[in-house]
């Protein structure tokens, strides 16, 4: 793409997974962030000011962002006239962000989601660029119900998910019937660091509102079929998870055990893991990691700390896959969270949903 870059607006921008957005945003060759906004209390101060004591990453506040004026996210007209897309990732209920995205799509404004109210949606793509990019084909469903031409919605699948559904999609051809999952998830996936979380140091907390529901259920739509304007969910395989938050700031672990219809050998679970690579890889987006997918032969591997930036934080590491007594094989996966498994993947939507001429300049 050699043309001018396209106008990006982040809503809900002063937030954890926000400013991840603002920062990848930076310098990216397609996107620029010409606008910023969050709630109305943020509204109208400078963005470096309004994120002022709560910016959680290492890396500087983007100069061309830090002096943006913060908008009001509900000034829906203003800020569709001003952008090509927006991201969202606000922090309001599930019936406001489904009214508001809804909103955005009937203002002609594409909107790529963080946020979980539209997962459900039938005509709503949920999705992980590698697995499952077809979905996008539902957007004409979409735009016919919501009466649009240029705007929808698509999102983009819970965090707790992205290390186990992109290991198990290459081994769809064994017939995967039976997945038990254990997620380990780090701090931030609640939006908090140590020092806003003091309770997280030294302790593990057994309960993370919603998510085993999700991380059950959202594989199934991702795995789904598109039908009649619908994504129809799968039925196979069965998923059951705990999620437990641990004293970690960025990455989700996952401890997976898989029973398969046909079971393959160690060698094609391993050969399919390596030679596996999406749609983002063959096209060359810019967000898209080469590899996608690395396994690692040492026992202690991977490790959040070590592995949860490989690829820029968007790959999956794999480890310890073994037999095991009750399942075919168990393994462990790694994830970023907030980069795959939130502003990240959907950054990585938005380039597949661009290059396939879903999102395209005013
Ligand atoms: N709900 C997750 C965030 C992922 O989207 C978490 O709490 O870690």
């Amino acid at each position: 793409m050699s043309q001018k870059k396209l106008k990006v607006g982040v809503l809900g921008a002063t937030g954890m997974v926000g400013q991840r957005f603002v920062a990848l945003l930076e310098n990216h060759p397609w996107f620029e962030v010409t606008l910023v906004a969050a709630s109305a209390n943020s509204a109208g101060q400078k963005y470096a000011d309004a994120v002022k004591g709560r910016w959680a990453l290492k890396s500087q506040i983007p100069a061309g962002t830090a002096g943006l004026t913060v908008k009001n996210a509900s000034d829906v007209a203003a800020i569709s006239d001003a952008v090509d897309f927006v991201f969202c990732a606000v922090d309001m209920t599930k019936e406001e962000t489904a009214k508001l995205e809804e909103d955005y799509a009937k203002r002609e404004t594409p909107v790529v989601s963080n946020n979980s109210a539209h997962r459900g949606t039938p005509d709503v793509p949920m999705m992980i660029p590698e697995i499952n990019p077809d979905h996008a084909q539902v957007i004409e469903a979409q735009r016919k119900r919501l009466g649009a031409k240029r705007g929808f919605i698509a999102v983009k699948p819970n965090c707790s998910l992205q290390s186990y559904v992109p290991a198990i999609h290459p081994l769809m051809k064994f017939g995967p019937k039976k997945i038990a999952v254990c997620t380990y998830q780090a701090i931030s996936g609640a939006g908090k660091t140590f020092e806003s979380w003091p309770e997280m140091v030294d302790n593990v907390i057994p309960f993370i509102k919603g998510e085993e529901e999700k991380s059950e259920k959202e594989p199934m739509k991702i795995w789904g079929r598109l039908e009649g304007g619908k994504i129809v969910a799968a039925q196979d395989p069965v998923i059951t998870a705990q999620c437990l938050r641990v004293p970690v700031s960025d990455g989700h672990m996952a401890a997976v055990f898989v029973q398969f219809e046909r079971k393959p050998s160690r060698e094609d679970v391993l050969e399919l893991w390596k030679s596996f690579s999406g749609k983002p890889q063959k096209l060359g987006l810019p967000s898209a990691p080469k590899p996608f997918l690395t396994y690692f032969e040492e026992d202690s591997r991977p490790q959040t700390r070590l592995d949860r930036d490989a690829g820029n934080g968007q790959a999956v590491t794999i480890g310890r896959l073994r037999p095991d007594a009750l399942f075919d094989y168990r393994f462990v996966a790694l994830s970023h969270n907030t980069v795959r498994g939130a502003a990240g993947g959907a950054v990585l939507t938005a380039e597949l949903l661009t290059a396939d001429g879903w999102i395209q300049a005013k």
